[in-house]
């Protein structure tokens, strides 16, 4: 993926994982709908995976610095998100396609992710060439010019994730990208995730075991605002047995381990 490179991103990073979070708590409404996560995702593609209500939205939310986090530490890029930082040179490094994005139906894809950008502050220079590489990178040149409201679900859904990608993210958060999406357009959005580039750490929220098993370089599994397992996605699969519920060995091992979860957390009732 083309950067767009401010000169403070010029100095070497000094932080080792891209995210990281220790006993992160984060409200929703009156819930505390993450509750005590710990963990760090460096540069790949991290599978955030967990059943409705399980904390996935509220924690890429607090990720994309839209919620404040109401206990823990969170430290994105090496800066913490706490106190007195400087929030708006951190979500120029952030890309984010939140669950249910908003467009102008008037706007055209180009007019669209032009103003994603401006609002990113890209500098003005490289706005143009920023937008029609992140177009094409999600395979909408051909649809550029024509208007959001012409779009199919699942091509408004690869614009959303060209305004995501146009400054150059060194995070990349996707939320339940491909909800909607028929199968084939599913196979074309893991190609699209093949594609990014490698120095990105990119987070795919989904309940679609399947999706995160083949394109994504680690999975983690929340329920119930805590986080039951980080690892490979064969190491999910390897957590299942035949006796699990699931069509396929990565669904077996996330039953299995959300089983355990709530087998371990009646227990501690
Ligand atoms: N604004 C809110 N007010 C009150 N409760 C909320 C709010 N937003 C989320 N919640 C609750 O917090 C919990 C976690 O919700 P969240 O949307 O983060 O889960 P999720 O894993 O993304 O679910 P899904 O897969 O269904 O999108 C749920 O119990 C939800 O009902």
């Amino acid at each position: 993926m083309a950067r767009v490179v401010g000169a403070a991103e010029t100095a070497p990073a000094t932080h080792a994982w891209e995210i990281r979070a220790e006993g992160l708590r984060v409200a929703a409404g009156r819930r505390m709908a993450v509750d005590g996560i710990d963990l760090a995702f460096g540069t790949g593609v991290h599978g955030l995976l967990g059943p409705n209500g399980a904390g996935k939205t509220t924690l890429i939310r607090a990720l994309a610095t839209v919620l404040r986090p109401s206990g823990g530490g969170l430290e994105l890029l090496g800066e913490s998100v706490r106190g007195r930082v400087d929030m708006r040179r951190i979500r120029r490094q952030i890309g984010y396609l939140p669950q249910d994005f908003g467009f102008y139906r008037r706007f055209t894809v180009r007019e669209f992710v032009e103003y994603m950008a401006w609002l990113k502050e890209v500098p003005k220079s490289g706005i143009a060439d920023a937008v029609q590489h992140a177009i094409e990178k999600v395979g909408l040149a051909d649809r550029a010019d024509d208007r959001m409201k012409t779009l199919s679900g699942g091509m408004a859904r690869r614009a959303g994730i060209a305004q995501a990608i146009v400054n150059g993210p060194r995070i990349l958060l996707l939320d339940e990208p491909t909800a909607g999406l028929d199968p084939s357009q599913r196979m074309q959005f893991r190609q699209l995730l093949r594609g990014l580039s490698e120095d990105t750490c990119t987070v795919v929220s989904t309940h679609l075991v399947e999706d995160v098993a083949t394109v994504c370089t680690d999975v983690a599994l929340v329920d119930e605002g805590r986080l039951v397992f980080q690892g490979r996605a064969a190491d999910l699969a390897a957590a299942g047995s035949g006796t699990d519920s699931g069509d396929s060995p990565s669904e077996r091992g996330y039953s299995a381990l959300l089983a355990r979860h709530h087998a371990t957390r009646e227990g501690a009732r």
